[in-house]
C-alpha cells in the first residue's frame, strides 16, 4: 500500500525544517519527500495549507483513565489516589477498561498521538483496543506490592502473564513494557525482580519517581535516600528506563539520570493540576537527559491532547523561570515526538526517508493558524488537538479528514456514558 501526501509544509528532519513537498508512504515507512513526486499511489491527499507533522508521542499515560474524568478533580496526588481513584479502580472490571481503553484510543487518534506509553491494569484489554484502532502502544501492567511478599509473586506473575498475551499478538505495533509503579508502592524485592526480568527479555521499564514533595519525604524516612538514589543504588537504572513525573529532583539525582541515561516522561499538565510542583527541565536538558512529554492519564489532566500539552509546557516553564526563552518552541516540540521516539527505541519521531510513517496533518486553514509564519510556534502556541485532520500510523490511515476509520467513534462514546454511575 502507497499513500502520497501532496503539497503540505512538511516537518522535515532531526532540525524540524519547514519545506513545502510531498511525501511518499510505501509500506509502513517513509520513501520519499521532495517536491513534485510524480509516482502514482494507492491514496493520494491533498495537504494543501496543511502542516504535515511526525505524530505526536505521549510518553506518559494510563489510557483508560478518560472513564474517570471529571469525578475527581482538584485534589493532591495522595488524597486524590487513595480516597478516589484507586477505590473505583477497584471497581473497575476488564471490560470496563476495554471500554476505556477504546475511549482513549478515539481521543488520541483524533488529536495527532501515534504512539502511547502506558500503565495500567488488565493491559491484555487495552492491547486489543491498540491492535484494532491502529495506534502504537508500548503497554505496561502497573505493578503494586505495598511490600507484600505475596503481592510481590502475583504482581510479577500478573506482569509476565500479560508479557505472553501481549507477545502472543505477534504484532510490532503492541509492545510490552514493565511497569512497576513507583518506590512508594513497590517493594525493593519487586523493584530489583522488575530489573532482572527486564534485562532478561529485553523490554522497557515504566515507573513513577519523584512526583510530590509527599513521596520524597516518605521515601527518605523509609530508606534514607532520595529515591533516585535508591534506585540508582539497588542497580534499577539505565537507558531503557522512562520515569514518569521527575519533579522533585536535585543535582545529584539530576547527574544520576544523566549518567543512567534514563529518559523522564515530563507531565506538566498533571503537575499543575494536582499541584505537584514544577519539574527542572532546564537543568535535565542542560546535563543532557532526555526528557519526552506526557499527559498523564485523563482524570488528572484532563484530557490527552499532546498539541495542548506542548503548550503546557511552554508556559509553565517560562513563567516559572521568569524568562521567557525557556523551553523554546522547538525544544517543546522534539520532546513530543523525537525525545518520545528514542526513549521507545522506534525510528519513528521524525518526517525522513526510512523513518516509520506516523505522521498526523494539521489544518492550517483556520484563522487561527494564519499567516503562517512559523509552523511550530503555531503548533506549540496556537493549535490544538480539534486542528489535527488526518492520522497516519504504520503507513495506515487511522483518520482521514477528521473521520476515524478504524474505530466506531458512536458506539465507543455511547459505551462509556453507559459507565456513568457504576464507578462513581
Ligand atoms: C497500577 S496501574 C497505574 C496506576 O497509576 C495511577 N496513577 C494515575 N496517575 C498517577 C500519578 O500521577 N501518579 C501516581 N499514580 C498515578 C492510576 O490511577 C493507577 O492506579
Ligand atoms: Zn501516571
Amino acid at each position: 500500500m502507497s499513500i502520497l501526501i501532496r503539497n503540505g509544509y512538511v516537518i522535515y528532519g532531526e532540525d524540524f525544517e519547514i519545506v513545502k513537498a510531498d511525501v511518499l508512504i510505501e509500506g509502513n515507512s517513509i520513501a520519499e519527500v521532495r517536491k513534485g513526486i510524480n509516482e502514482s499511489a494507492d491514496t493520494v491527499i491533498d495537504a494543501s495549507g496543511r502542516v504535515v507533522s511526525p505524530g505526536f508521542i505521549n510518553l506518559h499515560t494510563h489510557s483508560p483513565m478518560g472513564l474517570l474524568r471529571g469525578l475527581a478533580d482538584d485534589l493532591p496526588l495522595m488524597d486524590w489516589l487513595q480516597n478516589h481513584i484507586w477505590p473505583r479502580e477497584a471497581k473497575l472490571t476488564p471490560e470496563y477498561i476495554k471500554v476505556g481503553a477504546y475511549l482513549g484510543a478515539l481521543e488520541m487518534i483524533k488529536t495527532g498521538t501515534t504512539t502511547f506509553l502506558d500503565m495500567y491494569f488488565h493491559m491484555d484489554a487495552v492491547a486489543e483496543a491498540v491492535l484494532d484502532s491502529g495506534l502504537r502502544g508500548y503497554l505496561s501492567y502497573g505493578m503494586i506490592d505495598l511490600g507484600d511478599p505475596e503481592k510481590t509473586e502475583k504482581e510479577i506473575k500478573e506482569a509476565l502473564r500479560e508479557m505472553k498475551s501481549i507477545e502472543k499478538l505477534n504484532s510490532e505495533r503492541v509492545q510490552f513494557v514493565f511497569g512497576p509503579h513507583a518506590p512508594y508502592t513497590c517493594s525493593i524485592a519487586l523493584l530489583k525482580e522488575v530489573r532482572r526480568l527486564a534485562s532478561e527479555h529485553n523490554r522497557l521499564i515504566t515507573i513513577h519517581v519523584s512526583e510530590t514533595m509527599a513521596e520524597i519525604g516518605q521515601i527518605t524516612e523509609r530508606y534514607g535516600k532520595s529515591p533516585v538514589v535508591l534506585l540508582d543504588d539497588i542497580g534499577f537504572l539505565g537507558s531503557d528506563v522512562i520515569i514518569a513525573h521527575g519533579v522533585w529532583l536535585d543535582s545529584r539525582d539530576i547527574q544520576i539520570l544523566a549518567r543512567n541515561g534514563v529518559t523522564v516522561a515530563h507531565n506538566p499538565g498533571s503537575n499543575m493540576k494536582l499541584a505537584s510542583g514544577v519539574m527542572p527541565l532546564q537543568k535535565l536538558i542542560n546535563a543532557g537527559v532526555n526528557v519526552g512529554l506526557g499527559t498523564d492519564g485523563a482524570a488528572s489532566n484532563n484530557n490527552l491532547d499532546m498539541l495542548e500539552e506542548m503548550k503546557l509546557a511552554a508556559l509553565l516553564h517560562k513563567v516559572h523561570n521568569l524568562d521567557p526563552t525557556v523551553a523554546d518552541a522547538k525544544t517543546v516540540f522534539k520532546m513530543a515526538t523525537l525525545n518520545g521516539a528514542r526513549a521507545l527505541g522506534i525510528k519513528a519521531g521524525i518526517i525522513k526517508e526510512g523513518y516509520l510513517a506516523d505522521l498526523a496533518i494539521i489544518d492550517f486553514n483556520q484563522p487561527h493558524l494564519r499567516p503562517i509564519n512559523n509552523v511550530i510556534s503555531h503548533l506549540v502556541y496556537s493549535a490544538n488537538g480539534n486542528d489535527v485532520e488526518t492520522t497516519i500510523v504504520d503507513g495506515k490511515i487511522l483518520m482521514l479528514d477528521r473521520e476515524v476509520l478504524t474505530l466506531d467513534e458512536e458506539k465507543i462514546l455511547d459505551d462509556a456514558e453507559k459507565i456513568v454511575g457504576k464507578i462513581g
